[in-house]
């Protein structure tokens, strides 16, 4: 937790009736953990210091999304340098790998970096050419290993991540542990590599090793988003979406690792930022038939989520069956072992959407990983 204060955040909402961009100062009290809001344009108080326990101050950072009473809210700015320098302090980036050698353990991973404190700001899978892997892995041209090291990584899918936290540099080194599998397994038997690795090469994870390396590694994988393709598949398919709730909580590792366990492949994994727009439009479906539509819209723009193309035989039905019941009070019920009963807390804030229908498995697939991921 930061030092007491009252941090402030220029913020950003699009009015779609007067189809105005409107501006609000937002404040958060960490010491009762309330917030405020001014209108920026006209001086006036927007909103009076109150409660708001959907909003914690890890939600607060530029460039995040938080939604007060439906309004979406775009973080653009620090309000102020105290702001500004606590938060950029707690702010560090890395790039974190996981190899080939440990795709199907990405469930777990994420469950140890969320254990550990991290912000996720961006992930998703990713297949390197064997190009790729000599161009990242430059430094190392010429050394024995560098041939075994380059094919090994352009071997399988990999997901790619940038991690926020405070000294996220360091932080990451040490859970993941020692280069070589084998001395991680002696020196740090409880770090990523020493649970997960091979050997010395094929050693499950990567971390940026310091700043001027973070930014470039962090370009490389994510400064143009066209370079990789998608690595889904879009046949014999369906879609899960981990909910901005069940992330926030930290339950996204536990769900991909209870996906994988069941036997299904996830042949592409993304974070996105739904916008309150998308939202809308990828659940219209559901308008006038769920009388909770425009609250699972709310859900899914209010903060970061999953999406997996999620692939097996009758991947849809299949799915729907370790998902469970939509209400997962019936499902702590009727299927207690299911996903929903499990993570879920309310029809609305049920932990995972999923694709009813087989015939739209493949199209709700395409919105995420051909739409929303090339815009
Ligand atoms: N002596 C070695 N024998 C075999 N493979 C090695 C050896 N040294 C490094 N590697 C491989 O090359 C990668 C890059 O090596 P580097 O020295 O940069 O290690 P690192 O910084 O701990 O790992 P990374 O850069 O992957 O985080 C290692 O993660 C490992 O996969």
């Amino acid at each position: 937790m930061p030092a007491d204060g009252r941090y402030a955040f220029l913020v950003e909402w699009l009015d779609p009736q007067a189809q105005l961009l409107r501006q609000y100062m937002l404040f958060y009290y960490t010491v009762d953990r309330t917030i405020e809001m001014d209108d920026v344009k006209n001086r006036r108080k927007f909103l009076r210091r109150c409660e708001f326990p959907t909003i914690t101050f890890e939600d607060l950072y530029v460039g995040g999304t938080v939604s007060v009473y439906s309004r979406e809210l775009n973080i653009v700015d620090y309000g102020d340098e105290f702001t500004k320098s606590a938060i950029e302090k707690k702010s560090e980036r890395t790039l974190g790998l996981i190899k080939p050698d440990a795709f199907l353990k990405v469930g777990k991973i994420v469950d140890a970096i969320y254990k550990d404190g991290f912000r996720v700001a961006q992930l998703r899978t990713l297949q390197l050419t064997r190009r790729d892997a000599m161009e990242f892995y430059a430094e190392h041209e010429g050394k024995p290993f560098y041939p075994a090291l380059t094919e090994f990584m352009s071997s399988g899918p990999i997901v790619a991540m940038e991690l926020v936290a405070d000294g996220a540099i360091q932080k990451w080194r040490k859970l993941i542990g020692p280069t070589n599998t084998f001395t991680a397994q002696k020196e740090a038997p409880s770090s990523l590599r020493a649970l997960f690795g091979t050997d010395g090469t094929r050693n499950a994870c990567h971390g940026s090793d310091s700043t001027a390396s973070a930014d470039r590694e962090l370009g490389f994988f994510f400064g143009s988003p066209s370079r990789f393709p998608s690595t889904a598949r879009f046949n014999n398919c369906t879609l899960a979406v981990i909910k901005p709730h069940a992330v926030k909580n930290g339950h996204a590792g536990a769900i991909l690792d209870g996906i994988i366990e069941d036997g299904f492949e996830i042949s592409a994994l993304q974070l996105f930022n739904m916008t309150r727009t998308n939202a809308s439009e990828f659940l219209e479906v559901y308008k006038g038939v769920l009388p909770e539509y425009s609250k699972l819209a709310e859900e899914l723009s209010n903060g970061p989520c999953f999406a997996l193309e999620v692939r097996s035989e009758n991947a849809v039905q299949a799915l729907r069956e370790l998902i469970g019941p939509h209400d997962p009070e019936l499902a702590r019920v009727l299927r207690p072992t299911t996903l929903r009963a499990q993570f879920g807390v309310d029809k609305v804030m049920n932990a995972i959407h999923c694709t009813d229908l087989p015939e739209d498995g493949q199209l709700e697939v395409e919105y995420f990983f051909r739409i929303l991921q090339n815009n």
